[in-house]
Parts: structure tokens; sequence; C-alpha cells
């Protein structure tokens, strides 16, 4: 089945288009998890328990495993998650020519879909593309304060950077497995794409730590339903190092739900 029938058919049967971050700075790891053999992992285990039925899907970020434990608790997590029949995104932002570009799609052996950085153009992400059953969000408009200094400038065309990203990656769906990403800080950006690339499901970051908008990202992230919206540290830190942390957890990532399920309608 495809990503996004699987992610449809997950967001249908438990009412959720939250996606849990799996981000675990290791500065911010309770006590409790420190002496496990793979801490990050053992946190991680232990926050998918907390947040599974609220979890439409699991984004671990590649930055937060990228040292040999970290590449084994990484492992770990998206089986364990998968376990619970939850898919899992990769955000790893990938992106470079093409002989490399088939290296980094390899990432994609284990999980169920992946972030990638279109700086580099279309024949950089086609090793990503290619893998039709495969999720692949293409950054656009990002939610960071900077995004908008290259994302925002006008082309000779009229035509901003990141709507000629939005009409790539529209051009790009051949499979249709392509999604954007589209920060929560940037609602009027997130509508007006929204509008733009009707048929784009949008991974939506930027709700909960950066501040970003619930309703615009309820409403805009979602095509035909099919869409997740990202909160990493508003839920997994929801508790810091309190002796309740995982609940904690879990009453963040389903206050969340029904913060956006309120918007869905
Ligand atoms: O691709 C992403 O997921 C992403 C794009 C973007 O524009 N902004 C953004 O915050 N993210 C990621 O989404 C997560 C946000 O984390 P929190 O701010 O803790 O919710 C991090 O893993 C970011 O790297």
């Amino acid at each position: 089945m495809s990503f996004f029938a699987a992610l449809g058919d997950r967001i249908d049967r438990i009412d959720s288009v939250v996606s849990v971050g799996l981000d675990p700075d290791p500065a911010r790891l309770p006590d409790s998890v420190r002496d496990a053999d793979l801490p990050r992992f053992a946190f991680n285990r232990r926050i998918i328990d907390a947040t599974h039925e609220y979890a439409a899907a699991y984004k671990p970020n590649a930055a937060f495993y990228e040292d040999p434990d970290g590449w084994r608790a990484l492992r770990e997590t998206i089986a364990y998650a998968h376990g619970k029949d939850v898919p899992v995104l990769l955000d790893a932002k990938r992106g470079d020519i093409g002989n490399t570009a088939r290296q980094y799609a390899d990432l994609l052996e284990h999980a169920d879909g992946i972030t990638v950085n279109p700086y580099l153009g279309g024949d950089s992400l086609q090793p990503f593309l290619s893998k039709a059953e495969k999720g692949v969000f293409v950054l656009c408009r990002t939610s960071n304060p900077g995004g908008a200094d290259l994302q925002d400038r006008e082309l000779t065309d009229g035509r901003t950077v990141y709507e000629r990203v939005a009409d790539l990656a529209a051009g790009w769906n051949e499979h249709g497995n392509v999604g954007l990403v589209v920060g929560a800080t940037a609602p009027d950006e997130l509508e007006s794409l929204r509008d733009r690339v009707p048929e784009l499901p949008f991974l939506v970051p930027g709700v909960g730590a950066q501040g970003g908008d619930i309703e615009a990202a309820a409403t805009a992230g979602l095509a035909d339903g099919v869409g997740l919206v990202n909160s990493s540290r508003g839920i997994i830190f929801a508790g810091e190092d309190g002796p309740n942390w995982e609940r904690a957890a879990g009453v963040a990532a389903k206050r969340l739900r029904d913060e956006l399920n309120a918007y869905r309608g």
C-alpha cells in the first residue's frame, strides 16, 4: 500500500493527524533512561507506549541519531513504532547529486517516508521519488525565522521561491507519493499553498515549542483529510524530568489531537 493510503487509513482509524517528533536531545533525557543500553531508544519506547493511540505517525529527526549508538537507537525505534502499527517518517532533509542521493535514499529501507531538500533540483530527488510506496516530503516554506530569507524571494516570473518549489513538487508527483513541508509559523503561506497545490498533503511542523498556528495547520495542512501536524519538544518533553514524564507526553499528544480535531471538523 502507498504511504499516503496507509497514512489516510491510520488517520481515519485513530481520528488524529498528530505526528509525534522523536527528537531525543541527550541533554534533556530523564534520569530513568540514562543507564539503559540505548538511552534514546529507552526514552522513545516509553514515549511511543504513552502516545501511540494519538500518533498518526512518528517523525524521528536524523540529527538526534547521527552516531553509531544513535543509528542503532533509530532502527530499534522504527521497529518499535511499526510494532504499534504507526508509520515512521524519517526527517533527514537530504538532497544531493544523483550518485550520492542514491545512497541517501537507502535510508528509506527502514522508514516509510522521508523529508528532502529541493535545493539541488529534480534529478537530485529522483532516487527518493522513484520509491513509489514511500512518502517524500519536500521542504517548501520552513518554520524557522530565516525561512523567509530565500524561500520568500520573488523570482523574475513573479512567483516566490516557495511557490516555485510547490509547483515543481506537484510535477514530481508521478507516483502520488509527494508531500510538502510547510511550517505552522507561516499561516498565510500555508493557506495560499493549500489553494495552489490542493492535491499535495502537507507535513506541518512548528506548533508547540515554536508557537505556530494550530488552526491554520489543521485547516490548510490536509489534502482530502490526509496530512500531518508535528510537535516534537511540546510532546516528548512535556513532563521534562518529572516522575510522570511519559504520562505528560501522552496528555500533550492527546491535547494536540483534540485541538486539531476541533478545527478539522
Ligand atoms: O522538516 C521538518 O520536519 C521541519 C521543517 C521545518 O520547517 N521546521 C521544523 O521545525 N522541522 C522539524 O520539526 C521538528 C520541530 O520540533 P519542535 O519545535 O520541537 O516541535 C524538528 O525536528 C525540526 O527539525
